[in-house]
């Protein structure tokens, strides 16, 4: 053996089959690392982002929702990123001065311009519902309501984002956009944990919305939808004048009718309101909603005295007056000849649900008896205590807990029909995955197409799979290579003596 020769043995890569065996390891690392860059995604996800403005009755607020632009119909990938509270009234208290209504937005959307990246404002789709404030109004001035409308649209559109609409949206609407989103977030719609059910509690509105198996008599309360490949039929329905400050314009009223024709000198002693509490109020604050019948032009101008007496057996006895129960024309109503299904199920209920059981620290950790009792003994509390004990909380909000906690618990139980067994099952929410529920997040996906009839395509195998199959397959090349090598190999030695 020569030197040349003896180099060639020792050295392995002058053997081709081990340089084969090489080879075909590299291949099949090559492939696994592919493979797991192209099912990991790149880091740097490209988002969008869409604005949805809530103009309640009470207030306005401005959500922005953010979602990875390659995942626009995997469920539970929208995220609220920022909100901003409108400051001031709702857009429908603007209605003697329509041009206030759009420039009330302004600060709220110039944050939305900070929040969201330049390079997106152009493709952002900005929306604004408004809710059972303008809906009042509507009844009430309809060409105000256009003009305050006009507003906000004209504001909306100088900004740089796509606008696409101001409207008053329907209770329906209301009601099933806030099921959807409760939904959503808690990844109901894909997962076999069944639905919850929306009860949202507004300063003019009231939505109850679940599905409930039972046949909807009424068409208007009945909306079918298909989510994800399943079949839902919602009961839904919107109480317009039943949000919490209407409920209390109508309790004062029913408080106030029989004095009006007896004294001048009206003072209302209110069951609802803490002992100690006393206000002079005007009968136009009560009076001039839509909601509540009673003309008192005599009484314009004038003033009552609103006295706090602090009975919760009482106060709860005056709140079921305004539920009117003695007619239905359906097998079942829940009160005002509204046709209800019993409830079924758990529900999660949240905006003024959350505010005043929150404050009250009432949950449903408490029994439905022991929930009445705690806010029997606040109901009692007297006003100076209140004040001392809460000197952060607004008087006007402060003052008002007594009576909507009582209207919460009256609604649930007498309107709604809630046993002490559903009052277990419903859980007073603020946020889901620190995104508010609401009927905002479930109007932007509707109308941006992003929760799809079907089930969104899933990849045929897992992500460990895919890296088994892989392995596999560059196995079966490796040995394929060998294989080859072995048969198709041109014999070595005679090659050799040629050459010599
Ligand atoms: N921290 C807060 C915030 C709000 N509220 C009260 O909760 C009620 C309802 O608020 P919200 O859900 O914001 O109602 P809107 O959306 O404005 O009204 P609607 O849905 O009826 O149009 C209002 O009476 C408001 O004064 C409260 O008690 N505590
Ligand atoms: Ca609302």
């Amino acid at each position: 053996m020569d030197e040349q020769q003896e180099m060639k043995v020792k050295n392995p890569w002058h053997r081709p089959h081990i340089f084969l065996v090489a080879f075909g390891i590299s291949v099949g690392i090559i492939i696994m690392v592919a493979i797991a860059v192209v099912q990991n995604k790149p880091l740097h996800q490209k988002y969008k982002y869409g604005i949805v403005l809530d103009a309640g009755s009470s207030h306005t607020s401005v959500y922005i929702y953010e979602w990875p632009a390659e995942k626009e119909n995997n469920t539970g990938m929208v995220r609220q990123k920022h909100a901003c509270s409108v400051k001031g009234k709702g857009i429908s208290s603007y209605s003697g001065t329509p041009e206030k209504a759009g420039e009330s937005l302004k600060e709220c959307m110039d944050e939305a311009k900070k929040t969201i990246p330049k390079q997106r404002h152009q493709e952002t789709p900005v929306y604004l519902g408004a809710t059972a404030g303008m809906r009042l109004l509507k009844m009430d001035n309809d060409i105000a309501s256009e003009k305050v409308l006009a507003s906000v649209e004209t504001s909306l559109q100088t900004y740089p984002f796509s606008y696409q609409g101001a409207r008053i949206i329907t209770g329906q609407e209301e009601g099933a956009f806030g099921w959807i989103t409760v939904n959503y977030l808690s990844e109901n719609f894909i997962t076999a944990s069944g639905t919850v059910g929306a009860l949202d509690l507004g300063g003019a509105s009231t939505q109850i919305t679940f599905v409930s198996g039972q046949e909807v008599e009424s068409l208007d309360n009945s909306i079918d939808f298909r989510l994800y490949g399943n079949d839902y039929r919602l009961y839904t329905h919107s109480f317009l004048c039943y949000g919490k400050d209407q409920v209390l314009k109508l309790s004062l009223e029913q408080q106030i009718k029989p004095k009006l024709d007896v004294t001048d000198n009206i003072i209302l002693e209110d069951p609802c309101f803490h002992p100690g509490y006393e206000m002079n109020k005007s009968f136009q604050s009560v009076f001039d909603s839509p909601c509540v019948k009673m003309v008192t032009h005599s009484k314009t101008g004038q003033t009552f005295k609103h006295k706090g007496i602090g009975d919760w057996k009482k106060c709860q006895e005056a709140i079921t007056k305004v539920f009117n129960t003695s007619y239905c024309r359906y097998s079942r109503c829940s009160f005002n000849d509204v046709f209800q299904p019993p409830v079924k199920g758990r529900f999660g209920a949240f905006s003024a649900y959350y505010f005043v059981m929150n404050f009250l620290n009432v949950t449903t950790d408490n029994s439905l008896d022991d929930a009445k009792k705690k806010l029997g003994s606040y109901c009692t509390t007297h006003w100076n205590t209140l004040k001392q004990k809460h000197p952060g909380v607004k008087e006007k909000y402060l003052s008002e807990y007594c009576f909507s906690g009582t209207y919460i618990i009256t609604l649930l139980e007498d309107g709604y029909k809630f046993t002490p067994e559903d009052w277990k099952n419903t859980n007073f929410i603020r946020t889901i995955k620190d995104s508010e529920a609401g009927w905002t997040l479930g109007y932007m996906l509707n109308l941006t197409n992003m929760i799809p009839a079907e089930a969104p395509d899933t990849p045929l195998l897992p992500f460990g799979g895919y890296v088994s199959l892989m392995l596999v397959l560059s196995l079966l090349i490796f040995v394929c290579l060998i294989l080859g090598y072995i048969f198709f190999r041109r014999p070595s030695g005679p090659a050799h003596k040629e050459i010599i």
